[in-house]
């Protein structure tokens, strides 16, 4: 189980400032949800967490059971989904999912056959992903980061594109798949963060905690 240990953190754009000062303790299975308005900051943090962006200052320590992660094995650690990732379009359904669990443990087991059907794209199997609909593309997505064997998860806007069954498959796939791991979710739709118990909010480079 993964613990994030962030003391001053901060990111800075050539002059600007996004986000400075910040100390955080995301424990194991924690849920946090990052707010703010449009540019303040929230995909940008998400992207330092996973290490996609340098933090600019401050100290960042990830640990797995108590043993201390390096920064270049963090990615083996943690799913993401967000508007800005591409899926390799070129690719089925079946040759996707077959590729990405080459590199990734499946979670808990779970079977190719299985993922397809919670994600509900079984008329899609050997559909090329370049011709599914954005919500398609979106589960396809959530069902990627949530059927992998990771301890952390990064959601970025995770029910954009879906209709209100998708969003409240969302929701199932939080409680049935979320239950055991660290989740962060940047999001200004609370429908997508209720089930989150901290709160940091992100305005004029400034973080606020609240629960
Ligand atoms: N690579 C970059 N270089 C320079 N500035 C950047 C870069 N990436 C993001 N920014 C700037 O950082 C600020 C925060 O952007 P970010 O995308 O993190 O905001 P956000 O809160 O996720 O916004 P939204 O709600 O619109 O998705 C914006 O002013 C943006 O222009």
């Amino acid at each position: 189980m993964l613990e994030i240990r962030l003391t001053n953190a901060a990111k800075r754009f050539q002059y600007d400032w996004i986000f400075r000062h910040l100390d955080l303790h995301a424990k194991p299975t924690d849920k946090i949800a990052i707010t703010g308005s449009n540019g303040s900051g929230k995909s940008t943090f998400l992207k330092c967490l996973a290490g996609i962006n340098p933090f600019t200052e401050g100290e960042t320590e990830y640990s797995l059971e108590q043993r201390s992660i390096s920064d270049n094995e963090v990615y083996r650690h943690l799913s993401i989904s967000a508007p800005y990732m591409e899926l390799p379009e070129e690719f089925t359904l079946l040759e996707l999912l077959g590729f990405h669990f080459n590199f990734k443990t499946p979670y808990q087991g779970i079977q190719l056959k299985e993922m397809i059907k919670v994600m509900y794209l079984e008329d899609a199997i050997n559909k090329q992903v370049s011709h599914f609909s954005s919500g398609m593309k979106q589960r396809l997505k959530l069902g990627l980061c949530f059927f992998s064997n990771t301890s952390l998860l990064l959601l970025d806007e995770p029910t954009s594109n879906l209709d209100r069954r998708g969003s409240e498959w969302y929701q199932e796939l939080v409680h049935a798949y979320g239950q055991d791991r660290t989740i962060f979710v940047a999001s200004n739709d609370p429908g997508e963060y209720e089930f989150c118990t901290e709160h940091l909010s992100i305005e004029d480079h400034k973080i606020k905690k609240s629960r």
